[in-house]
């Protein structure tokens, strides 16, 4: 498997704490990849280097088939390389409807200059109905965001995501506040979508990472301290000590 996503030997310190300690590991470019780890293992400073929130002060991170480093690159040019990322409030535009707010993200896409001069278009409107069935909100298309249940808010904001046709995925938490049914039909979103792109979920519910049935990487004071099947990982008596047994 070719690595979409390679973080290689990088530390980070904040006020001489070390959050991320020379942290390797790769994701391919279909993957789905659960992280877990305790609280302040260093999952969300993670994420924020390879968005470019965070710099790290050594190792570097490359990107795509040309081995890019993001480490050059803004955050605004991260996202357009590929790399999007859901956090764990879902920020939709609540007043309007999904259809509009699935637009949106289409055009701001497309730049500043497709925002001044867009018009609706039936390709644009397929587009959106394409991706509102994608994340499961066909029947909902005209309602207002607001109105949605906190998952379908969750979905949509997937789709919006999605308009920019990311090739990674970074998703915090998405179980979250989540029905039973919901976590179920994130499950399968999440899976379905990570066939054709790179999809990494930061994950504390166990549950929810034993449905999604994908390797995962346990981080520890900021390194992998084990990678594998759930059960792989929930087996390593590291692993027990630091973080499931407590
Ligand atoms: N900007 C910052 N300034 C100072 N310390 C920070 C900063 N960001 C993170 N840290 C510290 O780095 C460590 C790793 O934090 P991080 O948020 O990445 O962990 P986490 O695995 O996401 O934890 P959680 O599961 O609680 O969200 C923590 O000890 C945290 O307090």
């Amino acid at each position: 498997m070719t690595a979409l996503l390679e973080v290689d030997g990088i530390s980070v310190s904040f006020d001489g704490f070390r959050a991320i300690n020379n942290l390797s590991f790769s994701i391919g470019a279909a993957e789905l990849r659960a992280v877990i780890g305790p609280n302040g293992a260093g999952k969300t400073t993670f994420m924020d280097i390879v968005t470019g929130k965070t710099r790290p002060d050594s190792g570097d991170v490359k990107f795509g088939e040309s081995s890019r480093s993001l480490l050059r690159m803004n955050e605004a040019q991260i996202a357009r390389a590929g790399i999007g990322r859901k956090f764990q409030r879902p920020t939709v535009f609540e007043d309007q409807s999904v259809a509009a707010n699935l637009t949106m993200a289409l055009k701001a896409h497309r730049g500043p200059f497709a925002v001044l001069f867009w018009k609706p278009s039936a390709a644009s409107r397929a587009q959106v109905a394409e991706l509102a069935a994608e994340v499961g909100l066909a029947e909902h298309i005209h309602r207002k965001a607001g109105e949605l249940s906190h998952g379908q808010k969750q979905w949509l904001e997937i789709g919006m995501l999605l308009a920019s046709a990311p090739r990674l995925l970074l998703v915090d938490e998405p179980a979250a506040g989540m029905t039973l049914a919901e976590r179920e039909q994130t499950t399968a979103l999440l899976v379905r979508l990570a066939k054709t792109r790179a999809v990494v979920v930061v994950e504390h519910d166990m549950d929810f990472v034993r449905r999604l049935d994908c390797k995962v990487t346990v981080l520890h004071q900021g390194s992998v301290l084990a990678e594998g099947s759930l059960d792989h990982v929930t087996r390593n008596p590291d692993v027990i000590e630091v973080y499931l047994g407590r």
